[in-house]
């Protein structure tokens, strides 16, 4: 194993070698059923330079125990957690997390947009202090024998990507790159193909050769995947029925009357012994199985010694500091816009087939009738629905696609809330801006727009620029609040139809006095007033209705539509809305973040 040996010269000098052990740990859950309880006193270990492996029963427990063992599941409201976990011996504190260990989740949380080698130079940015980042990047690739695909995409449902495999062995290198000290996988090869699950167990099992403590929960291996197991603990009904090498688990079970028969995969007989028809109501007999292999488990554990080395803890929750985080968090959000197909096709696409429906329609109007006057107030509110609800859709269609990204990296230490939020704004400020200098500067002249002033033409710009970002600061909260899209897009459908009706454009004379306060609460409200007082200032209709008396009428569409707020006034209220609803999404991201780490 010439290249297993990632990082050895660390793992062997300064690098810190964990034995982690467990006692007595229980947890129940607060269900509407009643109390229930998922682990039930279960005590092990797993020593430095040992790759153990959890199986079991569907529902046994497996993945409460890693959640429990690696911090991410929490005494809360709903969970109990009872037990101690042990660090060399010692207790362990939270920060201890973020020094020393690793998580690599059942589902990958990669961007679909980056190369192989751009997800793991990311992490390599703000997690490591190595002076050459990028050699240890390629080493690191070498080693996960990624070297084919590190500049392929990852790829997802939108665009082609790397295969399943690469993926997992990508998503193991993210969290290798920071050479923990422990490793704990849930289940890294479902939905592989037996080579490719090899190739990743075969990767365990050298890195725990490197010193690693390597713990993972793994579903149906084939018997040659079985047979590369070092350490195996089985788990049935919240308790441990084997703890022990894994070579011997065979004749543990020929003794307790459960001889494996010969030929069969240990591992599926295992499965089939360990079934359980109801985990919530075990029967006679199960109760008894399980019961009797748990105390046989008992009389076959020894006392092992474990390291008393003590820890070096780095206070530092994050390895860097918030401007390089701001920094790499504001490329990563720049890049994902330009290569992401749904932003682009939304914010592009869709912004280029307004821009012609206006130029059809709306080409060369008139300035000086009745008629021109009302193209003049649809055009105007046209481009107000249509620019806000064509930035909600693109953030509401990708935000949540990077939830539990964002997510992951943030239970992992990887940067603080502040920053991926503020990266996330920032990024706005210049996509709007490019949109906004496009699409106005596509239509505004052709469609005869007031032209009287240089500061009525700027002044449009930038309320065009302020519709886009309420647009997006919307989508961002629905985005945050909601974590499936088609619920976030169903909620903001909700929102948007209400505050498209009081925007003052449909009824706004008239609109009964009880409601008349409702207009306020509506952001399309000050973006209409804004462009028709923009757009009417200095702007004389001479070709008005006169009525039979001889009186003109609908001569002054401001009057018309009880426009009163002055431009600057709007923008005013406009950019307070925008920083009012971007500091809830702000409250949102904190709340889910705090809720994920609390369990
Ligand atoms: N927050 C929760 N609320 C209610 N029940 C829960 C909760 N978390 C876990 N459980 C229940 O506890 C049991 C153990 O769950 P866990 O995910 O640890 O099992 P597992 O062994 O990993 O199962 P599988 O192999 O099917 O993933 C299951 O019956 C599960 O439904």
């Amino acid at each position: 194993m010439a290249d297993s040996c990632y990082l050895i010269e660390e793992v062997a000098g300064n690098k810190t070698l964990i034995d982690l052990a467990w006692n007595d740990i229980k947890c129940s859950v607060k269900t509407k059923q009643g109390t229930k309880q998922i682990l039930k006193g279960v005590t092990g270990h797993a020593l430095h330079g040992e790759f153990l492996v959890i199986m079991g029963s569907s529902g046994a427990g497996k993945t409460t125990l890693l959640n429990i063992l690696s911090n991410r599941l929490q005494n809360s409201k709903k969970v109990a957690i009872t037990g101690e976990v042990l660090a060399n011996s010692s207790p362990i504190s939270d920060i201890f997390y973020t020094n020393y260990i690793g998580y690599v989740t059942q589902e990958d949380t990669l961007i679909e947009t980056m190369t192989v080698y751009e997800c793991l130079m990311f992490v390599a940015r703000l997690k490591t202090t190595y002076i050459n980042k990028k050699a240890k990047v390629l080493e690191l690739i070498n080693l996960l024998k990624l070297d084919n695909c590190k500049n392929s995409y990852i790829g997802g449902p939108y665009m082609k990507g790397i295969s399943g495999g690469e993926k997992k062995r990508t998503s193991i290198g993210i969290e290798l790159i920071t050479n923990p000290s422990v490793l704990f996988l849930d289940e890294p090869t479902s939905g592989l193909d037996s080579y490719t699950a090899m190739i990743v167990c075969k990767l365990l099992l050298s890195e725990a050769n490197s010193g690693k403590t390597i713990i993972s929960t793994i579903h149906q291996p084939g018997s040659e995947i079985f047979h590369l197991f070092d350490k195996l603990m089985l788990m049935c009904d919240g308790q441990i029925v084997y703890h022990g090498l894994a070579k011997n688990s065979l004749n543990f079970f020929a003794q307790c009357g459960l001889a494996c028969p010969e030929h069969s995969n240990p591992a599926d007989y295992f499965m089939e012994v360990l079934y359980l028809a109801n985990s919530n109501e075990l029967s006679k007999e199960e109760l008894k199985r399980v019961e009797m292999l748990a105390e046989a488990n008992k009389k076959i554990q020894k006392n092992e010694p474990m390291l008393t080395v003590p820890l070096n803890i780095d206070e530092k929750v994050y390895k860097s500091g918030f401007f390089t985080q701001l920094y790499y968090l504001l490329g990563r959000s720049v890049m994902r816009m330009i290569r992401n197909p749904i932003l682009s096709v939304v914010r592009i696409a869709l912004l280029a087939v307004i821009a012609l429906m206006v130029l059809f329609f709306y080409y060369n109007m008139g300035q000086t009738g009745i008629q021109d006057m009302m193209n003049r107030n649809g055009l105007i509110f046209f481009n107000v629905a249509c620019l806000v609800f064509c930035n909600i859709l693109a953030c509401v269609l990708t935000f949540p696609t990077m939830r539990p990204i964002m997510i992951k990296e943030y239970q992992s230490n990887t940067y603080g809330v502040v920053p991926y939020f503020l990266a996330q704004c920032i990024t706005d400020v210049f996509a709007d801006l490019i949109q906004t200098l496009s699409y106005v500067s596509i239509i505004y002249w052709a469609v005869n727009f007031n032209t009287t002033s240089f500061k009525v033409v700027v002044e449009y710009y930038i309320m065009v620029y302020l519709e886009f970002y309420i647009g997006g600061s919307l989508g961002m909260l629905t985005g945050c609040v909601f974590d499936k899209p088609e619920l976030a897009l169903a909620s903001t459908s909700g929102l948007l139809f209400p505050f498209m009706y009081f925007a003052g454009f449909y009824r706004s004379g008239n609109l009964p006095k009880a409601f008349k306060w409702m207009e306020y609460t509506s952001p399309f409200f000050y973006v209409f007033q804004g462009c028709m007082k923009n757009q009417y200032e200095d702007f004389k209709i001479t070709d008005c209705y006169v009525n039979p008396i001889g009186q003109k009428l609908d001569c002054d569409p401001l009057d018309n539509f009880d426009i009163h707020l002055s431009v600057h006034f709007n923008m005013m209220i406009l950019a307070l809305l925008i920083v009012f609803y971007r500091t809830l999404a702000f409250i949102a991201m904190k709340v889910m973040c705090k809720h994920l780490k609390n369990g």
